[in-house]
């Protein structure tokens, strides 16, 4: 059984400038320990997504309709004390901005000790000692002496690393990571990435990693989605997605990622920018920006289709992409070719090594 199954997951908020469709009709899963990444520019429904996983949806936003089936229980009909236990215990969460999950007025060991003592019925001596051991497991030297540090006496990435700590202190059998290490240097970046995949084996856990560096992606994860508007656009295992990419959005993210030797100093980024979700184009809602799109993209949206039984795809889909090519066919077809140097889950450190991100 798939640990977490999302159903046709609809998010909407309903703001002065009209409804926005921010989630529509999601569905996806993701194995116990699996390394699942959810990719996309800004806006296409990433965060919203997650926080539908946690049931944190606030005012003006409401899940409309689907199921999110976790461990077969559906969060969606359990009561706030259910959700709240789950939270933090079964499913643990790492936000991007380090300041707002560490709390500035207890020292970080207190924190997490706090935390194991109230989800797991630790004693005192016994939830110490757990977190002097999961920081040093994260990578924090001299743990037993840092334990006492405030927030403040750590770094931008031992912060990252503590909160790290925090998310598997206690035992989770999931862990949503909403671009963990966006606002950290980068070489930083591929260090804890490369720390929070590990991890993940080690503790058996799995992870549902949002980003949108499809870079970020092949340093962790073992399936992706890609995401456009509020919908998939393409799901596949990561290694199938960069040699093989069947979506234009996908190729697109792709051409964004720097690699060694490329004389280019600067991302190429997708011309263009994610339409308004109040009032999608017609059709395809890529179509816009996409450098294949022929006028039949303007007329009907493309459902995303299984590759392997051209049917529409489920949440159990390996290998998927929402594009008319896949359901009518484009006339010219889609011509590009795509080449990738060296492994996949170098990508990311080969970057690093060949130059800075700007
Ligand atoms: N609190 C809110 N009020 C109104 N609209 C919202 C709210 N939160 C999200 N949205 C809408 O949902 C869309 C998707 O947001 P979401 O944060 O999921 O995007 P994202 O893919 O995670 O991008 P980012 O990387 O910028 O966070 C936004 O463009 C916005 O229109």
């Amino acid at each position: 059984m798939a640990l977490l199954e999302v159903e046709d997951l609809t998010v909407r908020f309903y703001t002065q400038e009209g409804v926005v469709t921010a989630v529509d009709g999601l569905s996806y899963r993701i194995d116990s320990g699996e390394k699942f990444g959810v990719v996309g520019e800004s806006g296409a429904g990433k965060s919203v997504t997650a926080l539908s996983v946690l049931r944190l949806i606030e005012s003006p936003g409401r899940i409309e309709s689907g199921e999110i089936r976790f461990k077969g229980e559906n969060l969606l009909e359990m009561s706030e004390e259910e959700v709240r236990s789950i939270r933090g215990n079964e499913i643990a969460m790492i936000f991007q901005d380090a300041q707002t999950a560490l709390n500035p007025v207890y020292t970080v060991g207190e924190q997490i000790a706090e935390a194991i003592e109230h989800h797991m019925d630790y004693g005192s001596a016994e939830a110490r000692d757990r977190t002097i051991q999961l920081l040093d497991r994260v990578g924090i030297p001299e743990a037993e002496e840092r334990f006492s540090d405030y927030p403040h006496e750590f770094s931008g990435g031992m912060q990252q690393r503590a909160i790290i700590a925090m998310a598997l202190s206690c035992d989770p059998d999931l862990i949503v990571a909403d671009e963990p290490t966006t606002a950290l240097d980068v070489t930083i970046e591929a260090q804890i990435l490369d720390e929070l995949s590990e991890l993940a084996d080690d503790f058996d856990v799995a992870i549902q990693l949002i980003t949108h560096d499809l870079g970020v992606i092949a340093q962790v994860c073992d399936r992706v989605m890609v995401m456009y508007a509020g919908k998939p656009v393409e799901k596949a295992p990561v290694e199938d997605l960069y040699y093989d990419p069947k979506h234009p959005y996908t190729v697109g993210l792709m051409s964004s990622i720097p690699r060694v030797g490329d004389p280019r100093d600067r991302l190429q980024t997708i011309p263009g920018t994610m339409p308004d979700l109040v009032e999608l184009p017609s059709g395809c809602s890529f179509h816009p920006r996409c450098p294949f799109a022929e006028e039949k993209c303007t007329r009907t949206e493309p459902p995303l289709v299984d590759l392997e039984t051209d049917r529409e795809a489920g949440i159990e889909t390996e290998r998927a992409a929402a594009c008319v090519e896949y359901t009518e066919g484009l006339s010219r077809g889609l011509d590009y070719t795509v080449e990738v140097d060296g492994p996949v889950d170098e990508t990311v450190r080969q970057y690093v090594e060949g130059g800075s991100r700007e």
